[in-house]
């Protein structure tokens, strides 16, 4: 069987690991009306590894990766990105790690309406005061087969290009991780496959690191690893998930106990 279970990291895995949260816990809400929506949660991605986050509606997978992205900040507990804790950092340092160090990937591609495909693309480098890497623009935008695209709007551009956009977005600034939440949720499954596959070749050839959100086991048997979250907890860890043990694991997640 492909599938194993793994041990839990240690310490020194976790100062190796691109992204890590120890002992995060964040609580939404006070008194009788609290919410845990993460209970203790530690677990470390590795570099250079595409791992899908999964579970139950409401076990915690978005509160996660928004801790771990510093778009929410934990109740306790870290999120480390390499050495740096983003529960100890202001928003003004936040900021500028999400624009410099992070790479992000929405269900609704999040470009902006009036940019061309170009200017999204190259957006949070300009922000950032960084040229791009013209190299690697040009790799990605071949890759990704929208050479003939860069000049038109998000408008004119079909769901699955838009993504690619984004995708390319993501990638182009070379980020230590890229997180992407349910990325293909809004796509038909060609197009949900070609955001896929790209993902695991970024992984394979550029050495992203990738952590991902997703519901569907399909787009999860691309992944190197699953992270499975019920009632804001670690709940198992496949590794080379196929989409039968993922599906498997689910429903005996789903399942009262
Ligand atoms: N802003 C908030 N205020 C209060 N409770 C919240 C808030 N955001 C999330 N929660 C609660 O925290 C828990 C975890 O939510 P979260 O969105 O992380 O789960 P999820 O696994 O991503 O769910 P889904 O698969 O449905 O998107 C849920 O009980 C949710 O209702």
């Amino acid at each position: 069987m492909r599938t194993q279970h793994r041990a839990d990291p240690t310490a020194e895995q976790h100062s190796l690991a691109a992204v890590a949260a120890v002992d995060l816990v964040k609580v939404y809400g006070r008194g009788d009306t609290a919410v845990r929506a993460l209970d203790g949660v530690t677990v470390g991605f590795g570099r250079a590894e595409f791992t899908a986050i999964m579970g139950p509606s409401g076990s915690g997978k978005s509160t996660l990766m928004h801790c771990l992205a510093g778009l929410d900040t934990a109740t306790s507990g870290q999120a480390m990105l390499g050495g740096t804790d983003l529960t100890r950092q202001g928003d003004r340092v936040l900021t500028k790690v999400r624009r410099e160090r992070i790479g992000f990937v929405f269900q609704s591609f999040n470009l902006l309406p009036q940019l061309t495909a170009a200017r999204n693309i190259t957006l949070p480098l300009d922000l950032a005061g960084r040229r791009p890497d013209r190299a690697l623009f040009d790799h990605l935008v071949g890759v990704l087969g929208l050479a003939d695209r860069l000049g038109h709007r998000p408008s004119e551009l079909s769901g699955g290009q838009q993504q690619r956009v984004a995708l390319a977005r993501a990638l182009v600034a070379r980020p230590e991780v890229v997180f992407a939440d349910e990325p293909t949720g809004n796509l038909d499954s060609r197009s949900g496959a070609e955001v896929l596959s790209f993902l695991r070749t970024s992984v394979r050839e550029l050495g992203q690191t990738v952590v991902m959100v997703t519901h569907d086991p399909t787009a999860a048997a691309y992944a190197d690893r699953v992270v499975l979250l019920a009632d804001g907890r670690i709940a198992g860890d496949l590794a080379q998930p196929d989409r039968a043990t993922v599906t498997e694991a689910l429903q005996s997640l789903a399942a009262p106990r």
